[in-house]
């Protein structure tokens, strides 16, 4: 953003594991000031140090330590520009909504809105061109807002394999099937998450949900916005070239990062080799040129045979980016590879924090 104005923002839901994330990141934001904070009734009303269990490696940033608490109503958050929500879902759909309608711009890492048909749900490494069906949004709210809107991220696992996917699609053309395997952290459940005795010494082969998400997520994510004959705009969710996914989704006893495994059928015949296939990831750039937090490469390619590892390599680039790895031939579809991102970052403050850089560069969110 040119010049050295600040622009204030909200984090709801800020003693979370993604709110605290939050938190942690902005506080070395170039124009990102966090003005205000909300949580439940339990933490309103209390200083965030009193109020959260902090379980991030650095200290509280001392610009937070005393800055009070309060509930998710959007008369605490009048001074704010942008709204970043890391809601609990039970409660993120009214909030973010009340929020909407208060004129305020909320970008959200609940799943409350994401198969909404005006709602973008942008990877801003992939789609930020979705930010197109704002003004629809807008227009269709009754009343009509001038100000306010809602634009989701990604489920965190999506969010690690559209990624690449999209790398892959804008160099050889549509992909036509993929089959996903993934093994996700336990600070993808939130906190306390998983009970200890479920996971330690154990991989648990079920997530609620998520399954589903990711097979769905992904065509919103990688398709594009069609226009009617009326001019209204909606998501086609990849239907000019169908793509199957299966994922199959675990659990396993790592505190950060989620791993994937990803084979891939391209429609072009015949298929790019794996060496194509690592060139284009390696070469994808995304759009997010003058945003601070966009990672400098969007998919490092590693070539040792036994990497991305979540310890290893979950913090690369500030876990901006991701890892892809082992990229060689599948005897069955034609590539496979390994993908790993930031459940935390990336799969979610990251990702929002991205997108609201590119809804300022873009003028979604006027400052
Ligand atoms: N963890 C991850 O890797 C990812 C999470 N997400 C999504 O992000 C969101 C947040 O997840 P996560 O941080 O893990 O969740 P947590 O359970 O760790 O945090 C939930 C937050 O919501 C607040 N909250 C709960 N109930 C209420 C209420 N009634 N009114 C106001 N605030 C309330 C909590 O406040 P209090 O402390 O006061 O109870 C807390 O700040 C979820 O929607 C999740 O699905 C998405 C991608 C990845
Ligand atoms: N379900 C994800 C995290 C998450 O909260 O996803 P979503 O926002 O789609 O509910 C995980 O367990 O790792």
């Amino acid at each position: 953003m040119a010049g050295d104005k600040k622009v204030n923002v909200g984090v709801l839901g800020a003693t979370g594991t993604v709110g605290q994330r939050f938190i942690a990141l902005l506080a070395t934001h170039p124009y990102f000031v966090v003005h205000a904070l909300g949580a439940s009734e339990r933490s309103a009303g209390k200083p965030y140090a009193k109020a959260v269990n902090w379980k991030q490696t650095d200290p509280i940033p001392s610009y937070v330590r005393d800055l009070v608490v309060q509930t998710c109503d959007p008369k605490h958050f009048k001074q704010c520009a942008i709204v970043f929500s890391g809601l609990d879902a039970d409660v993120a759909g009214d909030i973010e909504a009340a929020f909407r309608s208060a004129d305020l711009a909320v970008f959200s890492n609940a799943k409350s809105y994401r198969r909404d048909p005006h709602v973008p749900l942008i990877v801003p490494l992939v789609n930020p061109s979705h930010f197109s069906i704002i003004p629809q949004q807008r227009a269709l709210h009754s009343p009509p807002l001038k100000k306010g809107f809602i634009v989701t991220n990604a489920n965190c696992s999506t969010t690690a394999v559209v990624v690449p996917l999209a790398a892959l699609e804008r160099a050889f053309g549509p992909i036509e099937s993929c089959i996903i395997t993934t093994m996700q952290a336990i600070s993808g459940a939130g906190y306390p998450g998983v009970p200890s005795l479920d996971i330690f010494d154990n991989i648990v082969p079920y997530i609620s949900g998520e399954e589903e998400k990711m097979e769905w997520e992904t065509l919103k994510i990688l398709g594009g916005i069609a226009e009617g004959d009326d001019g209204t705009k909606e998501f086609d969710m990849h239907s000019k070239t169908p793509l199957r996914i299966s994922a199959s989704c675990n659990r396993v006893p790592v505190i950060e990062g989620h791993t994937e495994t990803v084979s891939i059928r391209f429609a072009r015949r015949p298929p790019p080799s794996p060496q194509q296939v690592r060139e284009a990831l390696q070469a994808y750039t995304p759009d997010t040129a003058g945003c601070p937090s966009a990672p400098r490469q969007a998919v490092f390619v590693h070539e040792e045979p036994d990497r991305p590892q979540p310890r290893l390599d979950r913090n690369h680039q500030f876990g901006s980016g991701v890892s892809v790895g082992r990229v060689r031939q599948c005897r069955v579809l034609d590539i496979k590879f390994v993908v790993l991102a930031n459940n935390v970052n990336i799969g979610a403050a990251t990702s929002s924090i991205i997108n609201a850089e590119i809804a300022i560069a873009k003028g979604v969110v006027s400052v």
